[in-house]
């Protein structure tokens, strides 16, 4: 089973762990008394009723919080939710988690109390020491996180990403052609791929090797954020104070390097674009056309730019090519279903042509090929989690202010099924009517998108409003045609199989975004025209 955060704390920080727990009860009894006399010594609705169930506490002040795991939490708080139901509650040290284990709970929570349940986690770390709180994934719900929702909704509507398929098309040929010349690299390949759409997309900028600095270090960064934006990853998160404590602090060293490393992603191509718009030679760029619009506060407008820019760049490339990674694992796995897949294409496509975004709508199998991927192993298990505006009731139990909600999308793709059993793949559940319920385009980008009646009218009529208002990944549409064509490009062309010399068994990583661990497979084309047809088509990219 994973480390939980009382081993951790134990075993590494003793002291300092110490010292916190004291502080903690101190804290504790101040915020008691503070709450009792603001309730007149007596307490409210929500305060009498219970909390959601959740993992016995034995210690007073520290609660159940220790038995939070640090990594693969979706598996343990997956096995609470047989003990305990759709709510599990862990609480301690002035922290609160609540989980959510079920799609009715997320649902009505996150989008028909959308006005409560939208804002993020405060991560004193990663948010306030490392920077990263200026960056819309952190921003909390408010004026700031919906100016830059509106900046990236410039470049990422439904109809404004149609501008990028051709980039789409052309990085997805040349990723093939690199398949043929070097199939033992594919994973630099599909991080390489999947770094370059959005790279061009938010600066123009074209990279041509997985060594690229642009890559290598939106990757180390992104690493860097995925573990330290998991509940819990530092003490302290869960104690904030501990911020002010020296920085020879490993803690505070390793948010010292963080905060570098963030500044720089976000600073590097940015400074790149407004450079080469001095010069005259920008390339087309999202960064571009926002920075050529009139503003009346510049230095600020260019702050918002940047970050917004920032943020798509470090989303938008790990989960799509986590996503592409799990499709080639499960195709070696499972030749059957490769070759379904692959006759549908050469049969709607046609063998002497290659695939297009607009084919999206032509090709039930491959899409509930890509929706099975997407449900076998989510890339997000935990999405992102969220924080709790105000003291509400749910089912009878007291969510108070402050509760981080981790909506466990993990349960919800592994929901035990009899007619098409959940931990095995089997695309073929999504063609069946009876079975829209798990559909991952429900969940797999996030929640909200129903704030009220009124604004569900609005939603309907216009995407940009659901956008602005809802906290969906603003990057689905992109996402999305990004995945379709690069795994509708894989089937055209090549066979996937598993090593010749081993089993395949399939190991994920276990933080923030989940990709398969590196793995071996074969990849081949699966003809010599096939291959021919590759090469003509690299050879006219324009990127
Ligand atoms: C397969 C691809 C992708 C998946 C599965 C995915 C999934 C998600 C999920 C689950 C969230 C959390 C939403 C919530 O809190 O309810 C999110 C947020 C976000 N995503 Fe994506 N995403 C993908 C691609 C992209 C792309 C291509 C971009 C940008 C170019 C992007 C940019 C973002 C940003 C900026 C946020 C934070 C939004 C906010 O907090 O307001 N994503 N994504």
């Amino acid at each position: 089973m994973a480390s939980s955060l009382f081993e951790s704390f134990i075993l590494t920080d003793f002291g300092l762990f110490a010292v916190a727990l004291i502080s903690a009860a101190l804290l504790y009894y101040a915020t008691v008394r503070q709450r009792l006399r603001a309730n007149g010594g007596s307490s409210t609705e929500s305060t009498q009723l219970p909390y959601p169930p959740g993992p016995s506490a034995y210690l007073p002040i520290v609660g159940n919080i220790l038995s939070v795991p640090r990594e693969a939490q979706w598996e343990v708080f997956t096995k609470c939710k047989h003990q305990y139901g759709d709510l599990v509650y862990f609480h301690g040290l002035g922290t609160r988690i609540l989980v959510l284990n079920s799609m009715k709970a997320i649902n009505d929570l996150f989008d028909k109390r959308a006005h409560i349940y939208s804002h993020r986690p405060v991560f004193t770390v990663v948010g306030e020491l490392m920077g990263l709180g200026q960056s819309m994934p952190l921003l909390p719900y408010g004026k700031e996180w919906r100016e830059h929702r509106k900046l990236a909704h410039v470049a990422l509507s439904p109809t404004a990403v149609k501008k990028y398929h051709g980039i789409q098309e052309d990085l997805a040929a040349s990723m093939m052609k690199d398949f043929l010349e070097k199939p033992k690299d594919f994973f630099e390949h599909v991080r390489l791929t999947a770094g370059r759409i959005v790279l061009t997309v938010t600066y123009g900028i074209s990279v041509g090797t997985a060594d690229d600095e642009y890559i290598t270090h939106a990757e180390e960064t992104m690493e860097i954020i995925g573990k330290a934006t998991v509940p819990g990853a530092f003490l302290c998160d869960l104690l904030p104070f501990l911020k002010y404590l020296p920085s020879w602090i490993p803690f505070q060293q390793e948010a010292s390097r963080g905060k570098k490393m963030i500044e720089h992603l976000v600073t590097m191509p940015f400074e790149h674009v407004k450079q080469k718009m001095v010069d005259g030679t920008a390339e087309p760029s999202l960064t571009q056309d926002l920075l050529s619009l009139e503003k009346e506060d510049p230095a600020n407008f260019e702050h918002r730019v940047k970050w917004t820019t920032g943020a798509m760049y470090g989303a938008g490339g790990e989960t799509t090519y986590a996503t592409v990674l799990t499709f080639m694992m499960a195709m070696a796995l499972h030749p059957d279903i490769q070759k379904r897949a692959q006759l549908e294409i050469d049969s709607i496509v046609g063998l002497e042509n290659v695939p297009s975004v607009s084919d999206t709508g032509r090709l039930p199998y491959v899409n509930a090929v890509i929706k099975e991927v997407m449900r076998w192993h989510p890339v997000l298990p935990l999405s992102i989690a969220r924080r709790s505006a105000k003291d509400d009731i749910y089912e009878g139990y007291s969510i108070p202010e402050g509760t981080i909600l981790i909506p466990n999308v993990w349960a919800v793709a592994l929901e035990p099924n009899i007619k098409y059993p959940s931990d095995q793949f089997i695309p073929d559940r999504f063609l069946d009517p009876s079975q829209s319920g798990i559909d991952p385009a429900t969940w797999a980008f996030g929640f909200g998108r129903r704030f009220t009646f009124i604004t569900h009218i609005y939603e309907l009529l216009t995407h940009a409003f659901y956008c602005l208002f809802g906290r969906i990944c603003p990057g689905k549409h992109l996402g999305e045609n990004s995945v379709f064509i690069l795994i509708a490009h894989i089937l055209a062309f090549f066979d996937i199989l598993p090593p010749s010399d081993g089993v395949l068994i399939p190991a994920f990583s276990t933080r923030l975004v989940s990709y398969p661990e590196k793995f071996e497979c074969r990849i081949i084309p699966r003809s010599e025209q096939k291959a021919d047809l590759i090469r003509q088509r690299a050879s006219h990219c324009k990127i």
